[in-house]
This record gives C-alpha cells, sequence and structure tokens, in this order.
C-alpha cells in the first residue's frame, strides 16, 4: 500500500513541471492551491455520496480520486506524505496510554 502512494507521490512531484497541456497534473498546479483545495473537497463529498448510497463501485473510485487529489495538494504545500503517515503512526502508539493512565494503580 505504501509503495503505491510512494510511486505516485513521486509522478505527481514529476509531472508538476511538465507542460500543463499534456499532463493534468501540472495543469491543476497551474490553476493554483485554490483550485487543488476546492478539488479535495469535491471528491471527498463525491465518496461520502457514494457511501451513502451504499455502491462500492463508486465509493473505489471517488476514493481513488480523494488520495490523487490530496496527495497534489500536499505536493503543492511542499509536506511528504510519509509526514502523515508517521503522525497516524504516532497516534497508534499514543493509542490506549489515556486508558493506562486512568487505570488505578496495582
Ligand atoms: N491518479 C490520477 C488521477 N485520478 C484522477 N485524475 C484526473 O482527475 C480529473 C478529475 O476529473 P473531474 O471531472 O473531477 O475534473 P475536470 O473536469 O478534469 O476538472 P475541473 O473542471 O473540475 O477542474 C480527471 O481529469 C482525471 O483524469 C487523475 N489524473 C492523474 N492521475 C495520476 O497522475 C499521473 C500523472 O498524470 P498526468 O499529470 O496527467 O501526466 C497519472 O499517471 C496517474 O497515475
Amino acid at each position: 500500500m505504501r509503495a503505491t502512494l510512494q510511486t505516485l507521490e513521486q509522478t505527481i512531484a514529476e509531472r508538476r513541471k511538465a507542460d500543463p497541456s499534456a499532463s493534468y497534473v501540472a495543469k491543476l498546479t497551474a490553476r493554483g492551491r485554490g483550485k487543488i483545495a476546492q478539488k479535495v473537497g469535491e471528491e471527498a463529498v463525491e465518496a461520502v455520496i457514494a457511501a451513502m448510497a451504499d455502491n462500492r463501485a463508486e465509493l473505489v473510485g471517488e476514493s481513488a480520486d480523494l488520495l490523487f487529489h490530496l496527495l497534489v495538494l500536499l505536493a503543492d504545500c511542499g509536506i511528504p506524505f510519509d509526514d502523515v503517515l508517521d503522525e497516524l503512526d504516532r497516534r497508534e502508539g499514543l493509542s490506549g496510554i489515556a486508558e493506562k493512565a486512568a487505570r488505578p494503580k496495582d
């Protein structure tokens, strides 16, 4: 899973500098961060609609669109996707800490 996103992140980094007439990533990047952010929002709403309609195929497709556009946005902000994964890892490490702290000591 991580390799797929890593490859896509790499491709996006390369395509940002491509000819906008030949690359969707370059075209979207040229339209500015506001437009990229708007696309992330639109794809998120479409994924939610697909989930609420219980449409599995649509949800898979819209989730792919959402992740792709999120990676384009992170690239525009100069944030490596590894930073997001590191944050998730950190939270996983934290899970259960509050529960353990609340437990009476032996
Ligand atoms: N994963 C994707 C991907 N997912 C979705 N899309 C594009 O996202 C767009 C979303 O469609 P919409 O109808 O929502 O948007 P639109 O009508 O094109 O644009 P708006 O008018 O809404 O702004 C489509 O044009 C899709 O082709 C993607 N375009 C590219 N990739 C990946 O990015 C790589 C680089 O692509 P290029 O930059 O085109 O070389 C590709 O090899 C793929 O791996």
